[in-house]
């Protein structure tokens, strides 16, 4: 079989970074194989923003739709991954050269978070003109490596908001150090968590020949 899967996910166990401020990962067996006779059964306390993860609208907008009611099949297909190291904000007159013809799924490798040991400081960000652009490529879904789609310190959350005007899905948190730009089979599924602001996702790539 010739298929070989790249694992894009970031690691989740203790001292795995969270945003400041937000529920700390922990992982525990809270009922051992000595206590219930039989099996270990783990528990799992975590942001949901930690690691990589979807957003669901709710997670910006009290009234957006969650977790449980987005569309599976915005994360699995064709999805382009776009060499955009070097820059520090991401905006449409970046994306001009790229042949965007039939890319539904976008992933900005940036590099600017590669230390996973600590939360970064700063990262390259996605600007407001970006979502528009994207839309009128019939762009459906952008992943980005790094804990927001936005500035850190932003609070009106402002590519967020513009791309879900746009109707355009967020997958953050990703980890493409290792991956050649060019076209993969994305597969990241957000757990049915039913009144979810987002969910924890174990994201992959395969190599597709467009
Ligand atoms: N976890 C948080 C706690 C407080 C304030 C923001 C966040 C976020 O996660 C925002 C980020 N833009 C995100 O969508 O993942
Ligand atoms: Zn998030
Ligand atoms: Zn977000």
């Amino acid at each position: 079989m010739d298929v070989s899967i790249i694992d894009i996910s970031r690691r989740l166990e203790q001292g795995t970074p969270t945003w400041p401020g937000d529920t700390p990962f922990s992982y525990s067996v809270s009922w051992s194989k000595e206590e219930s006779g039989s099996v270990n059964v783990g528990k799992l306390e975590m942001s949901i923003h930690t690691g990589t993860h979807v957003d669901a609208p709710f997670h910006f907008m009290n009234n957006g739709e969650r977790i449980y009611d987005l569309d599976l099949e915005l994360y699995v297909g064709p999805a382009l991954v776009v060499d955009v190291t070097n820059l520090s904000s991401i905006a449409a007159k970046d994306l001009e050269q790229i042949d965007l013809t039939n890319v539904s799924r976008i992933l900005f490798k940036t590099n600017s978070w590669t230390d996973y040991t600590k939360f970064p400081e700063e990262v390259t960000y996605i600007e407001a003109d970006v979502a528009p652009f994207l839309a009128k490529h019939n762009i459906k879904l952008i992943g980005v490596d790094v804990p927001s789609v936005d500035p850190l310190d932003s609070k009106e959350l402002q590519a967020h908001h513009a791309l879900h005007t746009h109707h355009i899905h967020i997958l953050e948190g990703l980890d493409l150090q290792n991956v050649t730009p060019g076209w993969y089979e994305l597969m990241a599924f957000p757990l049915p968590i039913v009144e979810g602001d987002g969910s924890p996702v174990r994201a992959v790539l395969r190599s597709h020949n467009k």
